[in-house]
């Protein structure tokens, strides 16, 4: 049995499939990141996991426990795209408002997410007066209270700076190795997939690609040599390649770092600067999902 899974996961709406036949094996402690473009079916697909929306088809289990059961509401924090709180009551008030919820809840571990998420200076402060960042750590606060064993994470890095995001990533990991907290998190920001075990790409419903993050990438993402040249004489050979000529600038799909050394030195004397871009978690996204706007 797997720790968390969702078995033929399906949505209609009004007759139309949103979400089709979405199977997950989520195990303990992993990090799983759901990708997908604008509309492919990621919040839906979450609702349904966190037990808000009632699939079509499918069945959804923790350890066992069946979605709609209040030990898996236990088992579970959500942080939401739109926060839950109370605008008008205090950071503390909302906290403890949702550690009343709870008979398990730990004071002792309550004070420590407090001061790892450094909210003691706006605990008195009322919610709706913080900032974006700020209210996010809150909003990250409430969802781990409880000391939930699965985190689900819906884009809970929109709008936020670098300095906010990588404190949040800080102490989300430190759970991860302290309390083996298992992720789902669906997410715009690229670079966060970078953390993930195992990575889901979504598109119009479907699971069109699953791996872990190195194998997604030498499947679609491949490195490539940018290379800048005082002219364009020493194109035409290359261009053949299936390369890409900007301008005066060179993008050539590169198979190794060797061969991306030899180009380098047949054409030394033509070249005015050079980049080496690894494969990343853009070019799976763009190869997969295309590049249109939705
Ligand atoms: N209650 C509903 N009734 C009808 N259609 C819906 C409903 N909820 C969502 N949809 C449609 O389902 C599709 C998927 O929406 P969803 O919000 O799950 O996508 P998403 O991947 O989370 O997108 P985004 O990244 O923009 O938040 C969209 O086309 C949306 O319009």
């Amino acid at each position: 049995m797997h720790f968390f899974e969702a078995i033929h996961l399906t949505k209609k709406f009004n007759d139309k499939e949103i979400v089709k036949n979405v199977n997950l094996h989520v195990e303990k402690g992993q990090f799983i990141a759901f990708l997908g473009p604008n509309g492919a079916g990621k919040s839906t697909t979450v609702e349904m996991l966190i037990g808000l929306l009632t699939p079509t088809i499918g069945e959804i289990s923790l350890e066992g426990i069946k979605v709609n059961s209040e030990k898996f509401r236990n088992k579970i924090g959500v942080v939401f795209q739109d926060s839950l709180l109370d605008r008008d009551l205090t950071v503390m008030e909302n906290l403890k408002t949702r550690a009343n919820l709870y008979q398990n809840f730990d004071s002792e571990y309550f004070n420590q997410i407090i001061i790892k998420l450094e909210l003691e200076a706006i605990l008195k402060q009322q919610y709706g007066v913080l900032s974006g960042g700020q209210r996010r750590r809150v909003d990250i606060a409430r969802a781990l209270i409880h000391q939930p064993e699965l985190l689900f994470l819906d884009e809970p890095s929109t709008g936020l700076d670098i300095q906010t995001r990588n404190k949040i990533w800080q102490v989300l990991n430190e759970i991860r190795k302290t309390k083996q907290l298992t992720i789902i998190l669906t997410t715009h920001y690229l670079e966060e997939v970078e953390y993930a075990d195992y990575v889901y790409v979504l598109d119009h419903g479907e699971i069109i690609a699953e791996n872990t993050l190195d194998n997604l990438k030498k499947e679609y993402a491949h490195d490539q040599l940018i290379i800048h040249f005082k002219g364009s004489s020493k194109f035409c050979d290359l261009i053949e390649r299936n390369n890409q000529q900007i301008g005066q600038d060179l993008k050539l799909i590169t198979n190794s770092n060797i061969e991306a050394i030899n180009i380098l030195d047949d054409l030394k004397n033509e070249i005015s600067s050079f980049e080496m871009r690894p494969g990343s978690v853009n070019d799976i996204f763009l190869e997969l999902t295309g590049k249109e706007i939705r």
